[in-house]
This record gives C-alpha cells, structure tokens and sequence, in this order.
C-alpha cells in the first residue's frame, strides 16, 4: 500500500509522479498498490504533478465564472442521458449545482459547450478545459492500463478503451443557510466505469469505509481521488466495489469540485472471462452503459435498492 497520511491515516495514497512510473520496478509495485487499493477501498488517493497549480488555479477560477453565468443561459446545456447537463436548482439539494460537458476530451465538444454558455466566445474557457480534461484522462489511462495488465485482461480492456468517452462535471456548492441541511450531494455510488474528483480548498467529500465510517476527503491541489464507478465493478465482476460518497457543506465559502467520469458507448461491457471461476460465479450480464444511465432514472431504477444487479446482475 502507499504511504499513509498523518490526519488521514486510513486512506490509501499512491505517488504517480513522473519519477515514480519510469522504471519497470516502479511501474509493478505502483500497479499492486493501485489493484489493492481498488479492491480493498473502490478508490485511492493519485499524487500526480501533471496538473500544474496555475492549471488547478485558473480552472477553479473558471468553474466559478460558469457557475456565475445566469441560470437561463446554464439550463441551455442540455444531454440526451439524465443529469448529464444541467443540474440546479433541486429541492432535495438545494447546495448542488452541477454542468456536464460530454467527450471533453475533444475540442469540438468542449467548443460546443462554451459557445453555447459564452455565444460570443471563452477560448480561454474552452483551452483550459480541454488541457484539463486531457491531462486527468491520462491519469485513467495509466490506471486502467495497471489494472488491466493486472488481470491479464488488456485484449478485453482494448475495445473499451476505443469507445470510452469522458464526461466532464464542473460541481458547485453553496453553503447551507440556518434553515437548511448541510447535504450537498447524497449518498451515492458512481454510474461511471472510473472517476477522477479534484477539488478546491474547500472540502466536504466523504467516503465510506467498508467499516461504515464517513471519512472526509482532503485533497491537495495535486491530489486526485480516482475511484471505481459501478460499470467497472460490473466487469471486473465485483471484484472492484464502487464506494458510497456524499457531499457534506460544513464550510462557509462556495465549494468547487471537477469529476472526470469514463462511460463505454456503443458497446456492451461484459466480464472477461479470465474473471470468472468458482470462486468468482458470473455475477453480471453483458450490458449497455448508456442504457443502464437511462433505466437507473426509470420507475424500476428508482424503486431499486441496487440498480445495477436489477439492471444486469445474475
Ligand atoms: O463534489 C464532489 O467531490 C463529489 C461529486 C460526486 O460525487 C459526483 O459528481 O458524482
Ligand atoms: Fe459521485
């Protein structure tokens, strides 16, 4: 396991500084502290120095000129899949807002969405995003590659990686008036195959142990929390679990926080069959990623105490 924090001692902390992944020892022990952590929390914490400070600084500044924009012009964000565009405004979390870019990792697409919220343009907007989006993918690149090798499973790994696309969400929190309760974002498990989180100086992102206590996640600006999503718990057929979070506002400034997430599209993930033995029964059916987005908001999803086992478990 990586290093230990002092004030978060039971979190696991992996170095992916450049100098760490040169050699091929480095690469191995990095790679088992990556599928442990994976297996044993859902998540660990990248030290990673790709993301400059001047990079995390002008993106923060950025997220909180979008969040500035009038809400007339943030609803013109709009996404085929549910809550993929804009999300505000919502009684049970009033703190919450959030704007979803899809295939953030292409400038056409990043365009798209300045132009839409800045018609007479924001290439200052759409040039950091992009950098942003591409350095943060390159970390689920190296970490998916690692777990990928780890299982002997990289000719499975392949195809999904063609057809990933990254969602890009830009979220902001306002703190709770006296009235309100402090929740920002309810307890939930990610949708996403992976999630790389980064934040500003304000926390208030909790993680549950698998002893079922909350720990409150602190992240340097060079920290980034990369953590399973429901989709790859479903192909690594439960081996890797998706962690419960939630956002707690116990601070009194605004909250910024910037998610990464990678969805599969246009093609059914299914457990390799490396994964599967007597120990390890298939657990879940090949499935669609953007149909599963569709059913968790469904009557059925909604109702569901585990909307991924309704949804193609065995
Ligand atoms: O703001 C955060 O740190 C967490 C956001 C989150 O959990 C999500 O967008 O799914
Ligand atoms: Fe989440």
């Amino acid at each position: 396991m990586g290093s230990l924090d002092h004030q978060q001692p039971k979190l696991p902390i992996i170095d992916f500084t450049k100098q760490k992944l040169e050699s091929a020892d480095d690469w191995l022990s990095t790679r088992q502290q990556v599928v442990s952590a994976l297996e044993e929390f859902g998540f660990f914490i990248a030290k990673c120095d790709k993301v400059s400070l001047q990079l995390h600084q002008e993106i923060f500044s950025l997220s909180k000129e979008l969040f500035d924009l009038p809400t007339e012009t943030k609803v013109l964000n709009t996404s085929d899949t549910p809550s993929l565009g804009y999300v505000g405004q919502v009684p049970s979390v009033p703190l919450f807002e959030n704007l979803g870019i899809e295939n953030a990792t292409t400038t056409e697409s990043v365009e798209k969405f300045t132009n839409l919220l800045w018609p007479s343009g924001n290439h200052h907007f759409s040039e950091t995003v992009l950098s942003y989006a591409k350095l943060v993918s390159q970390l689920d690149q190296t970490v998916m590659k690692m777990v990928s090798e780890s299982y002997a499973i990289e000719k499975h790994y392949k195809p999904l990686q063609e057809s990933m696309s990254y969602l890009l969400k830009l979220n902001k929190y306002r703190p709770a008036k006296e009235s309100e309760r402090n929740i920002g974002i309810v307890p939930h498990t990610d949708k996403s195959f992976m999630t790389i989180l980064h934040q500003n100086q304000v926390k208030g992102l909790e993680i549950k142990m698998k002893d079922e206590e909350w720990i409150l996640i602190d992240l340097s600006p060079s920290s980034f929390l990369v953590m399973a999503g429901e989709a790859i718990m479903a192909w690594t057929n439960g081996r890797i679990e998706a962690p419960q979070h939630r956002v707690i506002m116990s601070e009194e400034e605004d909250r910024y926080s910037l998610g990464l997430f990678t969805f599969i599209r246009d093609l059914k993930i299914e457990v390799p069959e490396e994964l599967i033995d007597e120990d390890h029964p298939l657990q879940f059916r090949p499935f669609d990623h953007y149909k599963y987005m569709h059913f968790i908001y469904s009557e059925e999803g909604r109702k569901s105490e585990s909307p991924i086992k309704a949804f193609c478990g065995i």
